[in-house]
């Protein structure tokens, strides 16, 4: 039987501790980029729309690193949900939830992760049939005591907590019934893409790969 989207989105996320949320400067830089998360363990990216050339990104990768599950982050638009849907994107994050973001979502066969953090934005989401979510920012909204407080209400939602999140941190998320993957752009710093140096970037994707879902 076919899998319903949310399942095609769980089985993405729940394969890796930490999905690596991207912001590709250059174009030169994604495929190698993408390789050396994958070596490191971390196949699954989220490519985001915060540069000109992302969206070439996505398919760049799509196209050269088979080994790659290439999302696409910073959808703010119907537009850009299916521009990304149509570069190749195999799943669509979104930092928040608007109705045209749900429409385009409901008119396309790639699985949406959407943003929601208060009590009243997740039971509206959750409406549209939506229990796999985005929590952004994560560290600035309240946290991981703050997404521990939304198990015991909230107990069939579950998320994926992305902004501040550190290796220091990482542990408080992972450790949480609630917390499907967490999300983080500490795996491709900034002066490691500029510098090349990829076998840094393959480190740090196993350092994460590694993090375990240990109870505290
Ligand atoms: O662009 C999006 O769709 C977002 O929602 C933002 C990203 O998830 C965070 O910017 C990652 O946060 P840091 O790991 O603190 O850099």
């Amino acid at each position: 039987m076919k899998k319903t989207k949310t399942e095609e989105l769980l089985e993405i996320l729940s394969g890796q501790p930490v999905i690596p949320v991207l912001k590709i400067e250059r174009i030169a830089d994604a495929v190698p980029l993408a390789r050396a998360l994958a070596r490191g363990g971390l196949p699954a990216v989220e490519i985001t729309l915060r540069t000109p050339d992302a969206l070439d990104a996505i398919r760049l990768v799509v196209d050269e690193v088979p080994e790659a599950i290439v999302g696409a982050g910073t959808i703010l638009t119907g537009k850009d949900f299916s521009n990304a849907a149509s570069a190749g994107a195999r799943f669509i994050v979104s930092p928040g939830t608007t109705q045209e973001l749900l429409d385009a979502a409901a008119r396309s066969d790639v699985p949406f992760l959407p943003g929601a953090v208060t009590p009243s934005e997740i039971m509206a989401v959750r409406e549209e049939g939506y229990e796999v979510l985005k929590f952004f920012p994560a560290e600035q909204a309240g946290g991981s005591a703050f997404l521990k407080s939304l198990a015991s209400p909230l107990s069939t939602v579950r998320f994926c907590p992305t902004g501040g999140i550190t290796p220091d941190n990482a542990n408080d998320y992972l450790s949480l019934p609630n917390v499907v993957c967490i999300g983080g752009s500490w795996v491709a710093p900034e002066a490691e893409l500029a510098a090349g140096n990829w076998d840094a970037v393959e480190r740090l994707a196993r350092e994460a790969a590694a993090l375990a879902r240990k109870k505290r």
